[in-house]
């Protein structure tokens, strides 16, 4: 019977095999680093030597939740191009971010980083969570009227949707607000009630008035306003979204993700088909239904206004989209912009509150008043002339602009992956694969002076937007044309429009009703025990020292 050949027979045989296994592991290892140190294309890019040497390197901030700051501090140190992984780099240079996210009219900007394959619904790609421009072109192309801003300001100045939601957050900060004995003061968490206003907005400009959702809850009975609100509280679990970049260096989950989306896909469906159509969270969510369903009641309801889900149910009809876009691929778009406008909006919207609560701004909210137009009744639409005037109001714009620079809801890397072929980005040759990215918080922050000595503060200035002579126009025009909040090119924010309008209006009627304060003591629940446990989408914790409630001082009932 020959010998077993087992590993201990083995090693009698070659007893050097483990030191030689070892010795070449570890001389690959050092081939590895001294390629990517010193033979790699990317090895002219300047960049911490550990970050080129070893990926660990980025995973261990991405772990800590320190990604956003790290490169922001790397691009104080090392300029505008730095190299953070062995096949990683950021940018935040005009050129570059131009290059990535906007490219040649064709590609759209380069594809995205597998990241966004998390954004699916029901199984089904969406606009957001396609990666390619072939994948993508078609499902902008569908709603990208829709989102302009010529049509938002048409459409709100004769249904008024927006406008009516404003009316019921003043309601709600009156009935839900706490009030301490006789005075007209209200102290409110401006969290969730500026998550539930651009909730009911964003379902109204998608499903039209009707069929929006009403969290706000004045318009209908109480019991579905509250289901809806809890709804909404439930979905901002604080770990739901932590160590997002982690999915991205480990990649390998969602290039499986993706491949088996059908998969997904046809069990949804499956579930779908056997339960009753009424019944609760068809696909995922109280939210996952809601959208469901509200695209399936779309179809059946008198067209009264130009909805997203009209236009969408309109070009599944058509040959402009593939054949195999059925009602969940519709459901996973409504579902997209749901999620993609409900927490950025409501979040800016609650940093912009908070900054003019504080004493050294009370002087800034005065000044925002004094310089409102007469703003309609609630019940009645605002015209053309006064959502213009409001938005183009240089204080209002200001505020808004400042606070979107200086705290970015997504202040994140936004991946993007070099197409086949490599290009040249800011003088440096990327291979084809190279992740080539930019993060909002680095882009913003380095248009601030003294960014490079790091001496740029986050100090809320917003008077950095006013225009008092020619080369304030010419500064304040470079900072308009490069803030990155709402990204670039084709792939940039389709919802900016709706959301600078929804902001402005907000903005202009609470000033024009409230002046907000601090408060110190107030005995009313908070939903989030504080601001860090609550970023969703953000590795930055912005204003953690802020618990969540202002104090609304009425002047008019
Ligand atoms: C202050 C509010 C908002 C901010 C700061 C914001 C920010 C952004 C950013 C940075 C991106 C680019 C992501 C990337 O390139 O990877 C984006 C994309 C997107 N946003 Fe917004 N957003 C806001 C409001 C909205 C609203 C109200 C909607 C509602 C429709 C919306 C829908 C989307 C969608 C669908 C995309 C993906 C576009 C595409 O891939 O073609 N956003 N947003």
């Amino acid at each position: 019977m020959p010998d077993t050949l087992s590993y201990f027979s083995i090693l009698e045989k070659y007893p050097l095999y483990p030191l030689l296994t070892f010795l070449s592991f570890a001389v690959y290892c050092v081939g590895l680093v001294v390629y990517r140190l010193c033979l790699s294309p990317l090895s002219t890019i300047p960049g911490p030597k550990l970050a080129a040497a070893t990926s660990w390197w980025i995973l261990y901030h991405d772990y800590k939740n320190k990604r956003t700051d790290t490169i922001t501090n790397l691009h104080r140190r090392y300029g505008p191009t730095v190299r953070i992984g062995p096949n990683e780099v950021s940018f935040t240079s005009a050129t570059a971010v131009k290059d990535i996210y906007s490219g040649a009219s064709r590609e759209s900007g380069f594809p995205k980083g597998f990241l966004y394959a998390l954004f699916t619904h029901y199984g089904k790609y969406n606009m957001f969570s396609s990666l390619t421009s072939e994948e993508h072109s078609w499902r902008r192309r569908m709603f990208a009227s829709s989102y302009s801003l010529t049509n938002i300001i048409n459409r709100e100045s004769k249904h008024g949707h927006i406008w009516k939601t404003v009316g019921d957050y003043l309601n709600y900060i009156r009935k839900d607000g706490y009030r301490d004995g006789n005075t007209p003061s209200y102290a409110v968490d401006i969290y969730p009630a500026n998550i539930y206003y651009a909730c009911d907005n964003i379902t109204g400009h998608i499903f039209g008035g009707e069929l929006a959702t009403k969290a706000l809850g004045s318009r209908i009975d109480n019991a579905q306003s509250g289901q809806q609100r809890d709804a909404l509280d439930d979905w901002y679990i604080p770990t739901r979204r932590e160590l997002i970049y982690l999915w991205t260096d480990f990649n390998t989950p969602l290039r499986y993700f993706d491949n088996c989306e059908w998969i997904v896909h046809k069990i949804v469906n499956f579930v779908q088909q056997r339960r009753d159509p009424d019944v609760e969270y068809a696909g995922g969510t109280f939210i996952h239904h809601y959208a469901y369903t509200a695209l399936l009641s779309s179809k059946t309801s008198p067209v009264t206004e130009p909805t997203v889900a009209e236009k969408l149910l309109s070009e599944k009809k058509s040959d402009r989209v593939p054949r195999d876009f059925d009602e969940f691929g519709a459901a996973s778009e409504t579902m997209d912009h749901i999620l993609a406008g409900m927490d950025t909006t409501g979040d800016t919207l609650s940093f912009l509150l908070f900054l003019l609560s504080l004493p050294e701004h009370h002087a800034y909210q005065d000044v925002i008043r004094d310089n409102l137009p007469e703003m309609p009744p609630f019940g009645q639409p605002p015209s053309v002339a006064t959502i213009t005037q409001i938005m183009t109001n240089p204080y209002v714009n200001s505020a808004i602009k400042e606070t979107l620079l200086i705290f970015p809801a997504i202040p994140v890397t936004l991946p993007r992956v070099v197409p086949s072929g490599g290009r040249v980005i800011d003088g440096f040759r990327l291979p084809e694969g190279t992740l080539a990215s930019s993060s909002v918080y680095a882009v913003n922050q380095s248009l601030l002076p003294g960014f490079e000595k790091n001496i740029s503060s986050s100090k809320w200035t917003p008077s950095r937007w006013l225009i008092e002579s020619d080369a304030d126009r010419d500064r304040v025009q470079e900072l308009e044309r490069r803030l990155w909040s709402f990204g670039s090119g084709g792939r940039g924010c389709i919802g900016k429009h709706l959301a600078l309008v929804e902001m402005s209006l907000l903005l202009a009627a609470i000033l024009s009703h409230f002046r907000l304060r601090q408060t110190d003591d107030c005995p009313i629940e908070i939903k989030h025990s504080n601001w860090t446990a609550r970023r969703s989408f953000r590795d930055l914790a912005y204003m953690d020292e802020f618990n969540g409630i202002i104090r609304f001082e009425a002047f008019k009932e």
